[in-house]
């Protein structure tokens, strides 16, 4: 595609169609007073009004050198112990969290027209935990862990057909075989920001702060 169309087709594009997007008031003096428990209904409000994967995440890490990072992975959960999503910890956001353990997680509803945004450093959990949220999930979540090497360079498509293979069948057939590297992480909220837009564009930004007395909160401009 040419520089032009991109731009022209870039142009034509609007965020939040009414057809697809239904923009709710939200008023933030109403809001409860921990994140958890508004994350927890706008995730719920995002299931009921169609969002499609609305536990897909982007987590944002920095690695040793500062250089900033960012990709998608699934929510796991949300609890008072922090949002978790798991991975390799040999990986590279394995890597970046092990030498700067502190990240960002956003999540986009655009059937709502809302943005969900938490930091705050990362633990892993206990590696009996960590396999046991692995053993819990789908047979292909199990074979994607034990293909493992993730972020390491791949010689060809014809290698990794041939490790998942490998890894399928043993996934089918030993449904608790562990995978050593992968690991569940919980991010610790330290933000926690709800932002939720507004046709006229005068979108609402909440954000809670944890302190050593429980969470302020405060409003930020769009
Ligand atoms: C919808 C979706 C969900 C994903 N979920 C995960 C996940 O839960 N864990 C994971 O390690 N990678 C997941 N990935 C792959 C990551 O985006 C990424 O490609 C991979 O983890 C390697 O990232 P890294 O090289 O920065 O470590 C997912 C990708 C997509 C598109």
């Amino acid at each position: 595609m040419a520089q032009k169309d991109l731009h022209e087709l870039l142009r034509s594009l609007r965020v939040w169609d009414a057809r697809a997007t239904q923009l709710r008031p939200f008023d933030p003096d109403t809001a409860p007073p921990t994140p958890l428990t508004l994350f927890t209904s706008w995730f719920a409000e995002a299931v009921a009004a169609g969002q499609p994967e609305p536990h897909t995440m982007s987590l944002a890490t920095v690695d040793e050198e500062g250089r900033p990072d960012v990709r998608i992975v699934m929510l796991h959960g949300a609890d008072a112990d922090g949002w978790s999503f798991a991975t390799h910890a040999t990986s590279r956001k394995g890597r970046a969290l092990t030498a700067r353990p502190y990240a960002a997680l956003a999540f986009y509803w655009p059937a709502l027209g809302r943005q969900v945004r938490v930091r705050g450093p990362v633990v892993p959990a206990p590696a009996e935990e960590s396999q046991a949220d692995l053993h819990a999930r789908s047979t292909g979540a199990l074979a994607a862990a034990l293909t493992g090497r993730q972020s390491e360079e791949l010689s060809s498509v014809a290698e990794l057909r041939e490790a998942s293979q490998a890894a399928w069948e043993r996934a089918r057939d030993h449904p608790d075989e562990p995978s050593p590297t992968w690991t569940l992480y919980r991010l610790r909220p330290e933000t926690v920001e709800f932002f939720q837009g507004d046709p006229e564009r005068r979108h609402v930004r909440l954000e809670y702060r944890s302190t050593e007395f429980g969470w302020s909160r405060g409003l930020l401009w769009p």
